[in-house]
């Protein structure tokens, strides 16, 4: 076997059952990688010096497609509901076939961390079979100095070999697409998928799961800190605004997706980002829009035109276009990835219905609430005459990476919450003026300004009034911002079509909600929509 690359020689491949392959590159910097993408046909330059690649059938995350492994350690840990359980036998047959499967093969490793925290950092080694996804990975997470690599001791190994396809009868699989992780012993599997995403959220669940066991928060969230030490963190399901809105010119950029809480404030999991590309625009999103206008940069499914230039309109091989870079490619990035504990704590949703307002004041029961609900809709997009939005409840704005019982974050949230006096907004990036089909997205800057308001404390000091269906305080006037927006109903021409849309969207609140009302206190369950409403 050849090796290339400073790595630790006691955990060579060789050592951790790969014994047929016949070359692995350890920690090749970005040109080197560039090249060895390249001249294996896996990816192709731009013409502004990105790295662009695409994935084929799976161009997002297959969720279900995800397993726990069940054994005696996690067994009592892990919430079941959630969580499709993987016996260990059917693992263990798993990681010996993908063995064997990289026989011949030249594998690329990347010897990273998880967590800028160093006293809750997870070191983790990634395989990968491709040296775009090496790259993806490198960029993504936390790089740790040259001069540690050749005593790199991993606490997690994620195996990704795209190439492999599992046998569901052979393995206990739904299909060929899997995502295997062994908890106890930190190994995850990545069969049957080229999505470069799946590794950045492997790294997320493990997190996951290990964190909050040492009392530490683990969130789905970008986070941001003002000159003042001011941090703020956004939690938000996918699309919802979490990377975009956490670029600001005006505050120090700390992550734009995962983060810990923990006793010295927040952290980064992560040592890059992960942008949506579609319709990408250099006036709304100049700083993400310069990272693809450059060197180091992957662009995963974006369409190039002949002269390779990329093509941000062109959804035809996804909507889901996405550029991977280091943090450090956003100007005004943190070097360190920490920040304070927060100040202020932002719920993204996307309301397709168009009937949350634009922003809201939320109490400490009603953050706990909108936690929990982890409300956003999502939209068809690309199917002609579909204008029905879908609504999607996702628990801690992050299911499919919980492993624990939702409870478990909730309570931790509640109590850092309240030990630190954050202020909780809810804000709403989807439509305005009628629901998904009539009326438009609300306007970036319009949520940018609204933001900046509410960070800076502003809002907390303007006339607000309680909204008939949710009960939480929305500014009734916002300096730079158009009044009309700031009320929902307002900006529908069919008053009678915004009532029925929201006692629709309410009562798909409380049937969601109906698993927790045994988790919670009574304050939370008050923060049900509808019921101030029905009491007054
Ligand atoms: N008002 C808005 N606020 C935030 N994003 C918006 C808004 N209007 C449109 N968008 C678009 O929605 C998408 C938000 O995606 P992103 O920030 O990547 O979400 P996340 O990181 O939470 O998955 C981007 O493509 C952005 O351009
Ligand atoms: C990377 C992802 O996260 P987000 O969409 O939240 O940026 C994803 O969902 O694949
Ligand atoms: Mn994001």
């Amino acid at each position: 076997m050849e090796t290339f690359g400073v790595h630790n020689q006691a955990i060579e491949l060789a050592t951790i059952g790969f014994s047929d392959v016949r070359s692995v590159r350890y920690n090749l910097s970005a040109a080197l990688l560039y090249e060895e993408s390249i001249r294996r046909g896996e990816a192709e330059l731009t013409a502004q010096g990105a790295l662009r690649a695409t994935t084929g059938q799976h161009t997002g995350r297959s969720p279900r497609d995800k397993f726990v492994v069940r054994d005696e350690n996690t067994d009592g840990q892990i919430w079941w509901d959630n969580n499709k359980p993987m016996s260990p036998e059917h693992f263990a047959l798993l990681h010996k076939d993908m063995l064997a499967h990289a026989a011949g093969k030249d594998l690329f490793v990347q010897d990273l961390v998880g967590g800028a925290d160093a006293g809750h950092a997870l070191p983790t080694r990634v395989v990968t079979e491709f040296a775009w996804h090496s790259l993806f990975i490198r960029n993504l997470l936390i790089r740790p100095k040259a001069e540690t690599l050749a005593s790199f001791a991993p606490k997690l190994t994620i195996i990704d070999l795209p190439s492999f396809k599992a046998d569901p009868e052979r393995y206990g699989c739904r299909t060929e697409t899997v995502i295997a992780c062994d908890l106890t012993n930190g190994i995850v599997l990545i069969a049957g998928t080229s999505y470069a995403g799946e590794m950045k959220k492997s790294v997320f669940t493990v997190l996951n799961y290990l964190l909050p066991a040492k009392g530490v928060m683990p969130m789905h969230c970008s986070a941001n800190v003002g000159p003042a030490g001011d941090a703020a963190v956004f939690f938000g399901l996918s699309g919802t605004g979490k990377t975009t809105l956490s670029a600001d010119p005006a505050r120090t950029l700390i992550g734009d997706d995962e983060h810990g809480w923990g006793e010295n404030g927040i952290f980064n999991f992560e040592g890059g980002c992960y942008a949506k590309t579609i319709r990408l625009s250099a006036e709304a999103e100049p700083e993400i829009y310069a990272t693809t206008q450059r060197f180091g940069t992957v662009l995963e499914n974006v369409v190039l035109n002949e002269n390779r230039e990329p093509d941000f309109d062109d959804a035809s091989l996804t909507e889901n276009t996405r550029c991977a870079y280091p943090m450090d490619f956003i100007p005004n990035a943190s070097e360190t990835g920490l920040a304070p504990h927060p100040k202020t704590i932002i719920m993204l949703t996307a309301d397709a219905f168009g009937v949350m307002p634009p922003i809201a004041k939320l109490t400490p029961d009603q953050a706990m609430y909108h936690f929990l609900s982890g409300y956003t809709a999502k939209v068809a997009g690309t199917e002609k005459g579909v204008t029905e939005p879908e609504a999607t409840f996702s628990t801690c704005f992050g299911a499919p990476f919980m492993p624990r019982h939702p409870a478990e974050y909730g309570n931790l949230l509640k109590e850092l919450i309240g030990r630190h006096g954050v202020e909780c907004w809810l804000v709403n990036t989807g439509w305005t003026g009628g629901a998904y089909g009539i009326g438009k997205r609300m306007p970036i800057k319009a949520t940018r300004a609204l933001l900046t308001a509410a960070l800076s404390g502003e809002l907390a000091k303007v006339e607000l009034r309680a909204d008939p269906n949710f009960g939480f305080a929305v500014p009734v006037a916002v300096e730079g911002v158009d009044t009309g927006i700031l009320d929902p109903r307002s900006t529908w021409a069919d008053k009678q079509a915004y009532d029925a849309q929201a006692e629709k969207l309410i009562s798909m609140f409380i049937a969601n909600f109906a698993k927790f009302e045994n988790h919670v206190d009574g304050g939370v369950r008050d923060a049900a929509p509808g019921i101030k409403v029905a009491a007054e």
